[in-house]
């Protein structure tokens, strides 16, 4: 199996829980939900998304033919930032990532001492071994992934009220306020929901926040 990565970097990881925690970021290319490119975004299933996951042409990006090639890269990639320090810990997101991540990677990354994080719309069940999944949920798609460590639901979604996620095993409801002309007004609303609706909480993008990848 080969690997088409968008683009790999080191930073800390701005969202959810793990907020705050050094990391590398995997962006895998390609995306289930949207093609990328601007003119099919209106008709996209996804359609606020903040993210450029088309080709491989970015920072640390490429094409890898092996895992071991690609977890390699990944490890060269902490050690640049963070020596030989431990609490190595890689989050593979895109784009869509359980699109490409598979076992294979997931065991080279491990035997690498990395614990492993993704971020997924949740319309592809996650390989085995991954240690923190990240489901956000979006309109026009089957959600299959719906027990993992954190849900964060971009807010708002006018066909997805976070009440349909309650029955969902996760250990943490995020609501991340939509990025986009109207941010600080989306903001507002999630604030009220969760005044209101003490089981979930805000997730900030912290990263944005303070201009950082
Ligand atoms: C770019 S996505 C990639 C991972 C995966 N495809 C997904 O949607 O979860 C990474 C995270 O950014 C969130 N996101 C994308 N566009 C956003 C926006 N305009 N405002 C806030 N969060 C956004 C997604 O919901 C997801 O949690
Ligand atoms: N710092 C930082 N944190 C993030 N958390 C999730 C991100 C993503 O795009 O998946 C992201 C990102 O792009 N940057
Ligand atoms: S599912 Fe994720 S990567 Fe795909 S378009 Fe939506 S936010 Fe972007
Ligand atoms: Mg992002």
């Amino acid at each position: 199996m080969s690997y088409a990565v968008k683009e790999m970097f080191a930073t800390l990881q701005g969202e959810g829980a793990q907020t705050g925690r050094a990391s590398v970021f995997c962006r895998f290319a390609g995306c289930n939900l949207w093609s990328g490119r601007e003119q099919d975004r209106a008709t996209a299933s996804c359609t606020f998304c903040d993210t450029d996951f088309v080709g491989t042409d970015g920072e640390g990006g490429g094409k890898f033919a092996t895992a071991q090639e690609l977890a390699d890269a990944i490890a060269a990639t902490w050690r640049a930032q963070a020596g030989d320090a431990p609490h190595r810990y890689v989050v593979f997101t895109g784009g869509e990532p359980l699109l490409q991540l598979d076992e294979t990677l997931i065991d080279a990354v491990h035997e690498a001492s990395f614990e492993v994080a993704v971020e997924t719309n949740g319309t592809v069940l996650a390989p085995l071994g991954v240690d923190w999944v990240c489901v956000s949920p979006k309109p026009n798609s089957e959600i299959v992934q719906r027990h993992g460590q954190e849900l964060k639901l971009v807010y708002p979604q006018p066909e997805l009220p976070p009440e349909m996620f309650e029955s969902y095993d996760f250990e943490h409801f995020w609501l991340q306020p939509m990025d986009g002309p109207e941010r600080v007004s989306h903001t507002q609303a999630a604030v009220e929901y969760c005044l209101r609706h003490p089981r979930w909480r805000l997730s900030l993008q912290t990263h944005k926040l303070i201009g950082i990848p």
